[in-house]
């Protein structure tokens, strides 16, 4: 038996009736945070679809806690082990409000509602979201609902999270946030993503989608010096400023990063 939680041995995955991935060799081990790269289109959402089962798979062997995976009923077994973070949160969010979608989970586990309520709070407070809880999930903005979203798989507690994108549309605060409680889940992870900083402080390795085949990638990480020039947005009060000698004594306030906001 391996000790691997997911094997995937020579696995195509097919799209639109043609090939979107071929021969996938892809093994994910106990504590790793794979990040899954590649441009727009390569077939990343679809891979992560196909691990749970929601995207077929054809040829080679696909192991997933020991057990090879053959059909619908093997795929039901590992639902509760493998958790889903979809790109899109409305695909996710069902309940009318916060607290229903996050304890949905735990309740379809076989806990009670009342310890389930309880677990759903625990995670929501874990996010910074506990003041979400009683609100209507449909009417919570883009980045709330992300958020919300990654609770309702937080709170099911799986071996595996798979998070596709889980980043974007978050204000620089909220996105420290997540990715500092994302590092201290003791899962495996694996991830698509185009937030470099995410990739930095979360990945252990990195897999590469090219040419519709995978290729194992290094990550490594060294120093760069940027010199760059980009627009900023002044209050309507600020128009004599000129810039200051010392950045961190801006009154610039720099789009995606909330926390900087000085005057
Ligand atoms: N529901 C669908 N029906 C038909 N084709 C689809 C569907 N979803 C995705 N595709 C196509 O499958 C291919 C792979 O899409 P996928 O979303 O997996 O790529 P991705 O690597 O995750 O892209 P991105 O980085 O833009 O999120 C693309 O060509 C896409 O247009």
């Amino acid at each position: 038996m391996t000790s691997s939680l997911l094997e995937l041995q020579g696995v195509n995955i097919d799209r639109n009736n043609e090939r979107l991935i071929s021969d996938i060799n892809f093994h994910l081990n106990p504590g790793e945070r794979v990040t899954l790269l590649g441009a727009n289109g390569t077939g990343k959402s679809t891979f992560l679809d196909a691990l749970v089962g929601l995207h077929p798979l054809s040829g080679g062997d696909y192991t997933a806690f020991g057990k090879t995976l053959n059909n619908k009923s093997d795929f039901h077994q590992i639902r509760s082990k493998i958790g889903l973070v979809f790109q899109d949160s409305d695909d996710q969010l069902f309940c009318p409000s916060v607290i229903e979608d996050v304890a949905f989970g735990p309740i379809n586990l076989g806990h009670s509602p009342r310890h389930a309520r309880a677990i759903a709070l625990d995670t929501l407070n874990k996010l910074g979201l506990g003041e979400l809880s009683e609100r209507i999930t449909y009417k919570l903005s883009g980045g709330e609902k992300r958020l919300v979203s990654i609770a309702t798989v937080l709170a099911m507690d799986p071996d595996i999270i798979l998070l596709d994108e889980p980043t974007t549309g978050l204000d620089e605060s909220a996105r420290q946030r997540l990715i500092k409680c994302l590092a201290e889940l003791s899962q495996a992870l694996v991830f698509t993503s185009h937030d470099q900083d995410l990739i930095d402080q979360l990945a252990t390795r990195a897999v590469l989608i090219k040419n519709g085949s995978f290729v194992n990638s290094i990550l490594h990480q060294h120093p760069h010096v940027h010199v760059h020039s980009h627009k900023h947005v002044h209050s309507d009060d600020d128009l004599t400023h000129t810039p200051p000698s010392d950045p961190e004594h801006s009154s610039h306030y720099h789009p995606g990063d909330a926390n900087r906001q000085k005057s």
